[in-house]
């Protein structure tokens, strides 16, 4: 622009340049006319529908501690998107495909950022945050790339199969011993192990499910999720925050700094074998060499490893261990579906043999028992709470920055419209539909679907949907292929749930196997 005052240019340029600034100037101006004019328009929309709530507390002593049925009885009131207010906070729920298309691919960018606990704050206070709450990002981007790349590629995954496979068997065998005492099996709590000792093992090597350590390390992760999900002033009112008025953020830290020095010593140890020359190539070996290579950009930290390491495992345990549970829980229920899911094993393995990965693709029925079960009782019924970074706009009504928007797959897993009148009953079928046009539906597969999201959407999904859904199908093949399973004497199976860090049977499941292989060998 300030060549119009440039004295060697001649009148007909000097007017073209003058008539351009014009020209120029008049187009930004209605731009920003326009685009003001948009946030204004975005701004007036009115919020979502939703319950008044009382003055200050907002909805807080009306919530459920199911959160995920409460809402579902709300957007039955006030429709599928709905607001309302737990203290200062604004959340709003949706319970619609339409509705999570508009956040998880319409505006995905905006909506990319968890919600991240008053609590979680205070252990981060001063350092990165980690893959799970780091804002949409430079930083988050380099995090989930290592997590992508250096750990849980397919062939990252297929390279340690062998490791999930040795825990496995020493599952089965742990499993064999109670089958011989005629004694029930706490699935849950096994499960849990052997997802902690395969996540160690293809981490770094090792296995911590048996040593007390091991033990302490668990319950330091478990205490951490725990206070996670407790009900804390300080995320209902933003402006107590710095005061931790119920100390749960200092809890948190106590804990992480534990976790932190437990991984710290693995580390270590790991360096002074990669030292003397020892070498394993395993995922912990990796991720060391990226962080002395500083290759990385931003900058990959021995501390980002660290919480990369626990967010891995606190984000694979409990909800594979839960997710069988209730694959396991729904077979006990339905005799005849557990029957065919055996029979279905009995073709394609056999009972000379165990069960190995590679047999899923052959498993149709017992990956559609899976996809059921998650269907139906989702891990994270809730997903993780998303926080838009700008105001944006759903459905219509307005959510602005900061919101806590909650989408509930559970609902929308439920919705007799999506999955026709016999929603609620455990129905695996459904999912081997021979046309497929309505597999890929009801798989989500279909781009513009947004009726089957376990491991939620868009960039902020869950970055081990794969290994996870793998690693479920396999446990509940191997335990249905070594065992049969019935209840034990006297006990009748609920099918309630409780809301929580993840979404769990009311009542433990028990259950008592007995060895169906015709080998004994095959169970060592
Ligand atoms: C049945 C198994 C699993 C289920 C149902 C599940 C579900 C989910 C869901 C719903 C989310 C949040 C999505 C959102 O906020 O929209 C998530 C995030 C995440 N999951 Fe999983 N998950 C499973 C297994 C795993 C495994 C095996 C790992 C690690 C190996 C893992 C690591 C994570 C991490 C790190 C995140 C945060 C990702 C980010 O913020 O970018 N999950 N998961």
């Amino acid at each position: 622009m300030a060549l119009i005052f440039r004295p060697e240019i001649s009148a007909g340029t000097g007017v073209t340049a003058l008539v351009t600034f014009y020209l120029t100037a008049l187009f930004l101006f209605l731009i920003r006319f326009k685009r003001r004019k948009g946030s204004e328009k975005k701004q007036t929309l009115p919020l979502p529908p939703g319950p008044h709530g009382l003055p200050i507390l907002g909805s807080l002593p009306f919530l459920n501690p199911n959160l995920h049925q409460y809402f579902a009885d709300l957007a039955r009131s006030y429709g599928p998107i709905l607001s309302l207010r737990l203290g200062s906070k604004l959340c709003v729920v949706v319970s619609s495909p339409s509705a999570a298309r508009q956040i998880f691919k319409d505006q995905d960018a905006a909506f990319a950022n968890h919600a991240t606990p008053a609590a979680t704050l205070v252990y981060f206070r001063g350092s990165n945050l980690d893959l799970l709450w780091s804002p949409y990002g430079p930083h988050w981007r380099m995090l989930r790339k290592i997590a992508v790349h250096e750990i849980l590629s397919t062939t990252g995954i297929e390279a340690v199969a062998p490791l999930r496979c040795r825990e496995m068997r020493r599952t089965v065998e742990v499993v064999s011993a109670r089958a011989k005492m005629g004694a029930a099996v706490d699935v849950r709590e096994t499960t849990f192990l052997t997802v902690l000792n395969m996540m160690t093992s293809m981490l770094w090597g090792e296995q911590v499910g048996g040593s007390s350590e091991g033990a302490e390390f668990r319950r330091a992760i478990e205490g951490a999720v725990d206070i996670l999900m407790a009900p804390n002033v300080a995320d209902f009112f933003p402006v107590l925050a710095p005061l931790d008025p119920q100390g749960l953020g200092r809890r948190t830290k106590k804990l992480m700094l534990w976790i932190n020095k437990f991984l710290g010593e693995i580390v270590e140890k790991k360096k002074r074998i990669m030292v003397s020359g020892e070498r394993r190539r395993d995922v912990l070996e990796a991720l060391l060499n990226l962080v002395e290579s500083g290759n990385s950009q931003p900058p990959f930290s021995l501390d980002d490893l660290c919480k990369l390491l626990v967010d891995l495992i606190g984000g694979s345990a409990d909800t594979i261990s839960t997710a069988v549970e209730w694959s396991m829980a729904e077979l006990l229920s339905n005799p005849k579906k557990m029957r065919t899911a055996q029979q279905e094993l009995d073709a394609v393995v056999g009972k000379h043999r165990i069960v190995e990965e590679s047999d899923i693709p052959q498993l149709h029925y017992l990956s559609a028992v899976v996809k059921e079960s998650l269907r139906l009782h989702p891990p994270l019924p809730l997903l993780i709470p998303h926080c838009p970074s700008t105001h944006c706009v759903v459905g219509g009504f307005s959510v602005p920055a900061g919101t806590s928007v909650f989408v509930n797959v559970w609902a929308i897993h439920r919705d007799p419209h999506l999955w026709g009148e016999d929603a609620e009953e455990f129905k695996p079928e459904r999912f081997l539909e021979t046309s497929r046009q309505k597999r890929d539906f009801y798989l989500g597969r279909r781009k513009d679907e947004f009726c089957y999201l376990p491991f939620g959407a868009g960039r902020r999904a869950c970055v081990g949907t794969a290994i996870g859904e793998k690693m479920v199908i396999y446990m509940v093949a191997s335990l249905l292929h070594s065992f049969e399973w019935r209840l034990p004497k006297g006990a009748s199976l609920e099918l309630g749930e409780k809301f929580g860090a993840v979404l769990r049977k009311v009542e433990q499941l028990f259950a008592v196997p007995t060895m169906r292989l015709d080998t004994p060998e095959l169970y060592l």
